[in-house]
């Protein structure tokens, strides 16, 4: 699992640290992994063309240090400084003993074209607000692809918001970010994950001072350890039943899609209702699923998945839905029919456009502050809000958020949403709280995604589905109730 921390939490962790260690000690630890991961990017070291554009602030002096360390070992290295009179300055004072230049903005243009590699100490969690003047210039230059070499960013992109993931203003594109301590928002969340570029994180030992993270970034070994597992005495209710309201005449595929998604999340029966002609379909697909008109009528069930490709005309079955007591996944047109507010465990799924119809916002709003919304969209509805789409963020009504790491473009195709519905609400179904199943499905759909997209260049969401079986069996690995009895082992 991956922590991601606020800049006051990181400030705090770091004034605690440098309180035991020598002056300077930290920046050096920094710097040590900046200059590890710039050789490892570069042909060679001795020789190489460095740039780095340092800012006033510490972010700068990273950069600095790090051009002293790469000039001490042959590079050639230039340095702009878009503050001189409040550059870093023992920085600055290596830099020069180092045999690094100073080149000034008029030269700047030409340092970039000819440059193997760049270096933005422009700003770091100091940074509010986009860059302006002469900052923003250099970042617009690197941004129109004006320079040969791999952009580094020191810690962060310059220019985008830390703790958010916004882009208020003009910023720096990285082709790589080498980060310090800890997680940032704004290397997980879009549009700044989108211009964090590869991310190295370089351990300076912040980790014993920093509390336990509000926003996290699971790995395959956390979602292993949350997917449900059926014991040696479980049975299919047991395991949970999940029932799923979807689909219409209209959308017949989304009922099928759902289904699916629902049958390999890992419940014991999936309850499919509705119309008899969209059930007759879901029953050629999948024999296994129970089919009724109406969630009053199909049968008892743990959680229900409802709204995606329903339509409209639903809203008595949609109300019995919610009205169930039962953990509940919202979707699609189900989010019409949302109550005032949740009192039961409650998933809603919208994209962009259906959380800015929901909240009264614009879409390119709600995709410029996607954390923000989904929050507040959290606190609004009492419900655990997975926002799709280019970062999928997951945020609880208690503050906890999860941003999930495996998502691919490739899922941006009709009805891979359906999938994700039925596969986290079945999760829903076997126990897993909304926060756990929305992240673990998130998780598992986009590694079906990546996979998919390998066998067939641009997948369907029927792809996407026939890959996730693959991919559960992979993230469960040997353990668990998978696994062949030794005793009855061959
Ligand atoms: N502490 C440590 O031991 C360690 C710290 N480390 C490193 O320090 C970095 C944080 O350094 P930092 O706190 O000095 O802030 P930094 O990001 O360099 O920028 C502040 C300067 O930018 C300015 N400024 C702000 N916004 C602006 C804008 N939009 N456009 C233009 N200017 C703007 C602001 O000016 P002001 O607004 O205050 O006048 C101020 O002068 C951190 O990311 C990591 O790289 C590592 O070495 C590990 C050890
Ligand atoms: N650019 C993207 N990058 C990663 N994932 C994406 C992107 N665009 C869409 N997705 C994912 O694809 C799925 C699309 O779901 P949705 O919008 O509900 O489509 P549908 O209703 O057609 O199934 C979601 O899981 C979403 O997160
Ligand atoms: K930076």
């Amino acid at each position: 699992m991956i922590g991601v921390h606020t800049v006051e939490e990181i400030r705090a962790a770091e004034d605690a640290l440098m309180a035991r260690l020598p002056d300077g000690a930290l920046m050096q630890r920094a710097v040590a992994g900046l200059v590890t991961v710039c050789a490892g990017l570069l042909d060679g070291v001795y020789g190489a063309r460095v740039v780095v554009l340092a800012g006033a602030g510490n972010n700068g002096g990273d950069a600095l240090w790090a051009g002293a360390r790469l000039a001490r070992r042959g590079a050639h290295a230039d340095a702009v400084l878009l503050n001189p009179d409040k550059a870093h300055a023992e920085g600055l004072a290596a830099f020069r003993a180092a045999g690094g230049r100073l080149v000034d903005l008029g030269a700047a243009a030409g340092a970039l074209a000819a440059a193997d590699l760049v270096l933005d100490g422009i700003l770091g969690i100091g940074g509010r607000g986009g860059l302006r003047g002469d900052a923003a210039e250099l970042a617009a230059l690197l941004r129109a692809g004006r320079t040969a070499g791999a952009v580094v960013a020191v810690d962060l992109s310059s220019g985008v918001d830390p703790d958010t993931g916004e882009t208020p203003g003009e910023h720096v594109v990285a082709d790589h970010t080498v980060t310090f301590g800890t997680g940032k928002t704004a290397l997980v969340v879009d549009p700044a994950a989108t211009v964090a570029g590869v991310v190295h994180h370089v351990d300076i030992g912040l980790g014993p001072y920093l509390p336990s993270p509000e926003l996290t970034v699971l790995d395959d070994a956390d979602v292993a350890t949350l997917l449900p597992d059926p014991g040696r005495e479980s049975d299919k209710y047991s395991r949970g039943v999940v029932g799923v309201l979807a689909g219409s005449a209209q959308f017949p595929g989304a009922a099928v899609l759902a289904v699916g998604g629902a049958l390999h999340g890992g419940a014991g029966m999936v309850r499919y209702a509705g119309p008899d002609a969209v059930a007759v379909e879901v029953r050629q697909r999948w024999p296994e699923a129970i089919a009724g008109p109406s969630p009053d009528v199909v049968g008892r069930v743990q959680a229900w998945t409802v709204g995606s490709g329903l339509g409209d005309g639903r809203e008595d079955d949609v109300r019995a839905a919610l009205g169930a007591g039962l953990p509940v996944l919202v979707d699609a047109d189900g989010l019409r029919g949302l109550p005032e507010r949740f009192a039961g465990p409650a998933l809603l799924t919208p994209h962009a456009g259906e959380l800015a119809r929901l909240l009264g916002v614009e879409r390119a709003e709600v995709e410029a502050r996607r954390l923000h919304h989904a929050r507040a969209a959290a606190t609004r509805w009492n419900a655990v809000v997975l926002l799709k789409g280019s970062t999928t963020v997951v945020a609880a009504p208690d503050g906890r958020v999860r941003v999930n790491p495996t998502g691919t473009s490739a899922l941006a195709a009709a009805g891979t949403g359906d999938v994700l519905a039925g596969l986290a609400g079945s999760l829903l179904a076997g126990g897993l709280s909304p926060l756990d199943a929305g992240s673990v499905a998130a998780y598992a759909h986009g590694l079906a995604g990546q996979r998919a997209a390998a066998g067939s260049g641009y997948p369907s969401a029927a792809d996407v589905l026939a890959a996730l079986p693959g991919v559960l069996r992979s993230l469960r690995g040997v353990v668990g109730a998978g696994a062949v009895h030794p005793l009855t082992a061959e």
